[in-house]
């Protein structure tokens, strides 16, 4: 029961700034005349929040606001120009679409190379390894490279090593359900059991009832910046408020 009461999650006064050029093509026009026009844009500014492991932390805002990103700072994957991170899962795992696979590796390396990098154990991984192939129904496709593989497919592999790696805290960025209609319901199941163990998660979704229905904590931030934060039905209200305004 102690474990339960730890803090998991401290992330303290966080910022982060993407800096990119406006298009290509105008990349190469600022390299020919030698200067240098890079836009930044600052998407988290100042977040602080802390979360006890076993939670369910909901994280919303409008499109725009910065909630992805915060999850790829959770999941280690971009790092903050200032503040502070303290994640002290063992593992972690980012369910979202995109993650990283190499296109010219086959799906089975892929599944070990991510299995790796999401801090699997080479014995883990060999003892997984036949579970996450038959989750992820990819039969004999399983040995050709990613970049054969349908939208669908991808998502289905991707899906099969985030939730098989079992981590202790799962984030899960508005993805609920993937592939086929058989494909989804099996997935929706596997991540509402996840969810409802004694697992931490920190999920961002746009559905204020899943949000209720899941979440024990939320986070609502706006502009790179938390407007609120604490129990779902205030928290939701708030934003619901804010949203049917049109003064933002
Ligand atoms: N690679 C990038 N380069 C520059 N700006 C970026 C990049 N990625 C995101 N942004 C900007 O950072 C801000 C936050 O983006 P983010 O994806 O975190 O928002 P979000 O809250 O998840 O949005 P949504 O609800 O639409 O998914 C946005 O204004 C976006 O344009």
């Amino acid at each position: 029961m102690s474990d339960k009461k730890k803090t998991i999650l401290e992330v303290a006064d966080v910022h982060l700034k993407y800096s990119f050029y406006r298009s290509q093509a105008m990349k190469e026009v600022i390299l020919q005349r030698k200067r240098k026009e890079k836009k930044v844009f600052e998407a988290l500014r100042g977040i602080s929040f802390s979360l006890d492991s076993g939670m369910n932390l909901g994280v919303i805002g409008s499109n725009g606001s910065g909630k992805s990103t915060l999850l790829r700072v959770l999941a280690n994957t971009l790092f903050p120009d200032s503040g502070t991170v303290i994640n002290r899962a063992k593992s972690v795992s980012l369910l979202s679409l995109g993650v990283g696979f190499k296109p010219d590796l086959t799906g089975h390396e892929n599944i070990y190379l991510n299995g790796l990098l999401l801090g699997l154990s080479q014995k883990d991984l060999k003892e997984r390894m036949t579970e996450i192939i038959a989750f992820s129904e990819l039969g004999d496709f399983i040995g050709n490279p990613v970049r054969t593989y349908s939208s669908g497919m991808r998502s289905k592999l991707a899906f099969s090593i985030a939730v098989n790696v079992d981590p202790d805290l799962l984030l899960i960025d508005e993805l609920f359900s993937v592939g086929d209609e058989r494909f989804k319901e099996k997935s929706r199941k596997k991540m509402e059991s996840m969810i409802l163990d004694d697992r931490t998660v920190v999920m961002v979704s746009h559905s204020m009832d899943m949000i209720r229905h899941y979440c024990q904590k939320v986070l609502w931030i706006e502009h790179g910046i938390v407007q609120k934060h604490g129990d779902p039905e205030t928290v939701t209200e708030a934003y619901l408020k804010y949203m049917s305004t049109n003064n933002h």
